[in-house]
């Protein structure tokens, strides 16, 4: 039987993971949404066929598998709010960066099965990548569940060590922004050396979307595929000299930890040790 899911906190995370579900063939009646407000409650039931509830109690107790996809501040009041409802034989499914499975189960305050997860956005178009990592509540049936949801919408990885889940966060839940960004500076480049915006997206992404396909098509060096770019005094040298004249790999990795810290923060604001 097909488990229904219920989302609580309808934002962008919980939409890119749905429409992903919906456009992969899971039955829209089998999926609740929960939103306080009622324009959006109306929205995301005329647009996408799901029910949205006003109350995430309700939600919970109509749900076999509840995925938390509220902000990690609001994390805790809202778990604490339905806690009471919870059966153990429901799963829960967290999308919060910074959130972990030891304060996840405090709040629920139940022996039930949660797994910690950090998606991203292109799950919308089932081209997401998600971090999982699960209690020792989850059963081997309950993980293989959960990784054919996100292998609905993309691509899961579990990892071993809960650690792993902040450098996760930094290499694929934030990662898509990076990738934004870097178009969003070569479309203004662009547009100074004169190309229309329309033009210079199309190009530049689909530049993007050819390199990404390579590494993960073609067995090859990263580097290797680079330097098959990269001819000896001709165009592409002086772009990567340029790009190593600003130490590139600082830049990156300066970005990359300040995003884990960032996760780390988050997670140290909500461990048993604060919270005594
Ligand atoms: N946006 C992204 O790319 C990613 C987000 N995440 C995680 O997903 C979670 C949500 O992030 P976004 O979707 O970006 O934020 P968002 O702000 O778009 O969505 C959160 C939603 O929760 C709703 N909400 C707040 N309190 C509520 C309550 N008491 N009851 C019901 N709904 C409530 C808000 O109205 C909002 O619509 C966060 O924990 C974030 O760490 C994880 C991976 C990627
Ligand atoms: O920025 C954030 O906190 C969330 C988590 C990963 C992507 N967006």
């Amino acid at each position: 039987m097909t488990p229904s899911i219920a989302f609580i906190g309808v934002g962008n995370m919980a939409r890119a993971i749905f429409s992903g579900l919906l456009a992969s063939g899971y039955p829209a009646e089998k999926i609740i949404g929960t939103s306080r407000t009622p324009e959006k409650r109306d929205y995301y039931h005329d647009h996408y066929g799901i029910a949205m509830l006003a109350e995430n109690e309700l939600a919970v107790s109509q749900a076999d598998v509840v995925v938390l996809c509220v902000k990690p501040a609001q994390m805790q009041s809202v778990v604490e709010d339905f806690a009471a409802q919870v059966r153990e034989d429901q799963l829960f499914i967290s999308v919060a960066a910074g959130i972990e499975l030891e304060a996840l189960s405090r709040w629920l305050n139940t022996d039930v099965a949660v797994v910690r997860s950090m998606p991203n956005t292109p799950s919308q178009l089932g081209a997401g990548m998600t971090g999982l990592i699960a209690n020792h509540h989850t059963s081997a049936e309950q993980k293989s569940w959960v990784s054919e949801l996100f292998s609905s919408i993309g691509h899961s990885v579990w990892v071993e060590e809960e650690e792993h889940m902040h450098t996760v966060t930094s290499l694929s839940g934030s990662a898509p922004a990076y990738f934004f960004r870097f178009l969003e500076a070569m479309v203004k480049s662009a547009a100074a050396q004169g190309l229309d915006e329309k033009t210079s997206r199309e190009l530049a992404s689909y530049a993007m979307l050819g390199a990404a396909r390579m590494v993960i098509e073609l067995d090859e060096p990263i580097a290797q595929l680079r330097k098959n770019i990269t001819s000896p005094k001709g165009t592409t040298e002086q772009a990567l000299l340029s790009f190593e004249a600003s130490d590139i790999d600082t830049i990156v990795a300066d970005a990359m930890t300040a995003c884990s810290n960032r996760s780390k923060e988050m997670a140290n604001d909500f461990s048993v040790q604060k919270n005594k």
